[in-house]
């Protein structure tokens, strides 16, 4: 009540006439009460819009040289001490740079955004209000501080792009910044993590790291590493590490980081020879052939598990009788048993991952939707779906190095992060990773507009039903992104719109290479785009002309992800910083989601559908919301365990000594 009357007092618009003494005390003192009647975060936004229009005379006036050498003057203490009056005054300095080199004024939010990053906090910015300048501006502030920087994003295509947006930025603060990608060469490496600020994707960096140590030999310390480099160890002198230690970390996405992939420890692998039994893997495949789901193997569909049965194991030990070689070692006998039936019913091609152009098995990222190039599964799996495909096989490999990312991220002497979706996940990263969580308002209210979710009795009928409604929105010349959960399925679909005509574009772990044009096209008039998750975090779409007057772009999410953040940043293509844009789920009964972790809220969800209950949009919610915490339940569970083993990994080599 209060606040509307505030809203509503009558101060009149300045017209010509200069403000009197009485009229500036009036307003200094109605801008004070606004800020204190404010929630802190919206407080300090307001705090630094003011400063920013404040100082904005006095910093427009300094040439070049001159801000920056008040930039440099004012920002170690602003970021040694995290003062809040003297690191709002550098971040305003810091705005002025960056209005000048990129031509975008940051707004306040983003000058929050920064400073949260600076404090070592997670910043919860919504999708689209800008997180790539937000970074860009902390970054830019701690380097001119003097501390070498890391901005760590979830793929390649994001670190190349993201430095690419910053680089007048930095460039104008005197600053060096390289990017480490997939295939950069390693003396290239050292000179972009030599860099006052390095973009890097989180894989790149873990494994550059873990190299780094093996390199150097473990546990070894910085004295035993220089000695080493001058007498020779035992190996001779350990190489030169790639890193340059882990000072300040920005990390994007990093729900995606922190949190999704968190479940599996990052292993560095090194060739270990020949594959042995190579001929085995196919024999075990054939084998296996014909067992029997629940009579010789079970398998847990919501933790992607499979056990042989007392049946299985028999029926295996009578089929190999008088085999000889791996098959006269149960154990062994078992082990590749298993992973035949893994090979052939858990791992799917375009799915899990595809057969690329040299006929190599390469892994798609279930979180990011692309190829994880060169990486390969542990204990003979990889070979098992090689054999299955009838590619040549790869060799095997044995772990030289492992760690989490809950445990190498905590080694940084400051973490910070970004996301559009990390406050159901704040009580994990303040426990796991120490950073508190701070949610940024937004600069202007969203205007997306949620339609009813549709629900459709199977497969076939919502790829039909998600293909006309495709149709009609294209007919209004309304730009559509279509999300779907696997490469296979963006491509059926692809196939469904090309038999009806409909011109479109699919963006997949295939098709990577395009994906900036993809991007680039997919906002303009009557654009149909079908993507992976690969379009799910960090794309950003801009509205071609005559858009905005058609509601902006349409996105259809065409199946619930496990995680429902993963959802949110797909439908966060649409309707970003103000922007018009509509979003719509369209999903099916029998998707994995509800059929894997559904509950009694599916089953009854499917009754209520067979039964033709008139709105189901309630009990679809309920299904979907019970369905999403059962399974964020087990992962939680899994990233929990996956930590337990790497500290007792690390508790158990503490004593193995250098090697
Ligand atoms: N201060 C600004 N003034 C004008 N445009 C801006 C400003 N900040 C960001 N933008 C524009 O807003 C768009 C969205 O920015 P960006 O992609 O960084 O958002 P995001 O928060 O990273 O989104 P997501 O959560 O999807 O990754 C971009 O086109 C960018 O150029």
């Amino acid at each position: 009540m209060t606040s509307l009357h505030l809203a509503r007092t009558p101060f009149p618009e300045r017209e010509d006439r200069p403000p009197s003494a009485a009229d500036a005390w009036a307003l200094r003192l109605l801008s004070r009460v606004r800020r204190r009647l404010a929630p802190p975060a919206a407080r300090e936004v307001a705090r630094l819009g003011e400063l920013l229009k404040q100082r904005q005379p006095e910093l427009k006036a300094l040439d070049d040289a001159g801000l920056l050498a008040h930039l440099r003057a004012i920002a170690r203490p602003a970021v040694r001490e995290l003062q809040a009056g003297p690191l709002r005054e550098a971040l305003v300095a810091t705005a002025e740079l960056a209005r000048r080199a990129l031509g975008m004024t940051p707004y306040p939010t983003q000058l929050f955004g920064a400073m949260t990053l600076i404090r070592g906090q997670l910043a919860e910015m919504q999708t689209g209000e800008g997180k790539t300048l937000t970074a860009g501006i902390a970054a830019c502030l701690a380097a001119v501080a003097g501390l070498p920087v890391h901005v760590v994003t979830c793929n390649d295509y994001l670190a190349g792009r993201d430095a690419e947006k910053n680089r007048a930025l930095f460039r104008a603060a005197g600053l060096s910044v390289g990017v480490v990608a997939h295939g950069v060469e390693r003396d290239e490496r050292i000179r972009a993590y030599a860099c006052d600020i390095a973009y890097c994707t989180n894989k790149e960096l873990v494994f550059d790291y873990l190299r780094d140590r093996v390199a150097l030999g473990g546990r070894a310390s910085a004295a035993q590493v220089r000695s080493r480099r001058l007498v020779g160890g035992p190996q001779g002198a350990p190489a030169e590490p790639v890193l340059r230690g882990l000072h300040f970390a920005i990390v994007d996405e990093a729900d995606s980081i922190f949190i999704d992939e968190a479940r599996t420890p990052l292993i560095l692998a090194v060739q270990a020879g020949d594959i042995p039994h190579a001929e085995a893997h196919v024999q075990a495949l054939s084998l296996v052939a014909g067992f029997e789901r629940d009579l010789h193997f079970r398998i847990d569909e919501a933790r992607r598990e499979l056990h042989l049965t007392d049946a299985g194991v028999k029926a295996l030990a009578e089929a190999t009788a008088g085999l000889g070689g791996p098959w006269t070692a149960a154990h062994q006998r078992g082990h590749l048993g298993t992973q035949a039936l893994r090979a052939l019913h858990l791992f799917q091609r375009d799915e899990q991952y595809l057969i690329d152009a040299e006929g190599k098995v390469q892994i798609i990222d279930e979180y990011t939707g692309r190829v994880l190039p060169g990486r390969t599964w542990e204990q003979g799996l990889h070979q098992m779906i090689e054999a299955k495909e009838g590619v040549e096989f790869s060799p095997q490999t044995t772990t030289q190095a492992r760690i989490t990312y809950q445990r190498f991220f905590c080694r940084y002497l400051r973490l910070s992060g970004m996301s559009g979706t990390a406050r159901e996940m704040a009580a994990e990263f303040a426990a796991v990773f120490g950073l508190a969580t701070v949610t940024i308002p937004t600069h202007r209210p969203s205007a997306r507009v949620s339609l009813p979710p549709r629900l459709c009795r199977d497969e076939a009928a919502k790829w039909a039903a998600v293909a006309d409604f495709v149709a009609e929105r294209h007919r209004a010349g309304q730009p559509v992104l279509v999300g779907t959960r696997s490469v296979l399925s963006s491509e059926r679909l692809g196939a469904l719109l090309q038999a009806r005509g409909l011109a479109h574009r699919v963006l997949n772990a295939r098709q990577d290479a395009e994906e900036a044009a993809i991007v680039g096209e997919a906002g303009r008039r009557g654009a149909i785009t079908v993507a992976t998750n690969m379009a799910g975090r960090g794309t950003d779409i801009s509205l071609g002309e005559g858009v905005h007057e058609l509601g902006g772009l349409c996105v259809v999410l065409t199946e619930y992800h496990e995680s429902p953040r993963i959802d949110r940043q797909l439908v966060g293509r649409s309707g970003r910083q103000g922007d018009p844009g509509t979003a719509i789920a369209i999903v099916a009964l029998d998707d994995e989601l509800l059929r894997q972790h559904g509950g009694h809220e599916a089953r009854l969800l499917a009754w209520a559908h067979a039964a033709g209950a008139p709105s189901v949009g309630r009990l679809l919610q309920r299904a979907r919301v019970a369905a999403q915490n059962r399974a964020e339940r087990m992962h939680e569970r899994t990233r929990r365990e996956t930590m337990r083993q790497d500290h007792q990994l690390d508790r158990m080599t503490a004593f193995s000594g250098p090697q």
